[in-house]
């Protein structure tokens, strides 16, 4: 096989409990690119960000990094970012602690290592809040923590699983725009994960449509408008009717899911 630059998924078949979860899924994804994945509830996008992370062995298939296997169970992948639905942050350790537990190894290796963590803070716009515990924090302000804490070791993959969701819509749109800064920035390769469509289109190069499980890529869909646009400038009904338009096999379980979750959602920061 030639050597190719970034992400390969082959997957061939991930089972739970004897039962096919994901089906056959070939991704390629060059370095600097930002991927949405897309699906219904149970679809197996979770599952999927966990095999690449190389949280879970137990797949047919293979999941390389610039042609050599991406990461082993057990070992944690320097040169990945990783960020959830909740923030997780250590209750015991300040803001900057927090970012700064992510260098440690490197802290430890490095002669005149020079910690990153408390300009990342400043560049989240948490310049106030240093030595601030998690618990005196906002809900967006701890997302804002997780973000930097995912950048600190400068990844060259980003996995992100919802990391916005049940944010209102300022203050999700807030941490997009300081995403696609930072990702401006470092160029890692991103796969986010997200229910709602008007998010992969307003922060993705190209997104992703998994259908049920076992789940397969059914449609790659390349975003040919400027991304990092706020979410409320996406037409999102529109461009549901153009790709049910032209991919009648995108049912709407899987277009429409939770195209408004954000206008419901309480005030967090
Ligand atoms: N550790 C596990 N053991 C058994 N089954 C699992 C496990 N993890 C996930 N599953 C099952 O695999 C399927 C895919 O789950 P997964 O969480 O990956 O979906 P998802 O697309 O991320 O869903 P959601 O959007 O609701 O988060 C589901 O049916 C789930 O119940």
């Amino acid at each position: 096989m030639a050597l190719m630059s970034g992400l390969r998924i082959a997957i061939r078949e991930k089972r739970f409990d004897g039962e096919a979860v994901l089906g056959e899924i070939e991704i390629t994804a060059a370095p600097g690119e930002f991927i949405a994945l897309v699906g219904p509830s149970g679809a197996g996008k979770s599952t999927l960000l966990s095999l690449v992370a190389g949280l879970d062995a137990h797949y047919d298939g293979a999941i390389t990094w610039d042609s050599a296997p991406l990461s082993r169970p057990g070992q944690s992948p320097e040169h990945m970012g990783m960020m959830f639905q909740e923030p997780r942050l250590m209750p015991w350790l300040t803001a900057l602690d927090n970012v700064r537990l992510v260098e440690a190894e490197r802290a430890a290796r490095e002669s005149g290592f020079e910690s990153r963590a408390a300009a990342l803070l400043d560049e989240v716009g948490l310049e106030a809040a240093h030595q601030v515990w998690p618990n005196q924090l906002s809900g967006g302000m701890q997302r804002r923590v997780a973000l930097a804490r995912a950048f600190v070791n400068e990844p060259r993959l980003l996995l992100m699983d919802e990391p916005f969701v049940s944010l209102d819509m300022p203050t999700g749109n807030r941490l997009r725009r300081s995403l696609l800064a930072l990702c401006e920035r470092q160029r890692p390769l991103v796969l986010f994960v997200t229910h709602d469509l008007r998010e992969a289109l307003a922060m993705a190069d190209r997104v992703l449509f998994m259908g049920d499980a076992p789940a397969r890529v059914l449609l790659d869909h390349p975003v040919d408008t400027p991304r990092g646009r706020d979410l409320e400038s996406v037409d999102v009904a529109a461009a549901q009717q153009s790709l049910l338009a032209r991919h009648p096999q995108l049912l709407s379980g899987i277009l429409g899911a939770d195209a408004n979750q954000d206008e419901n959602n309480e005030e967090q920061a």
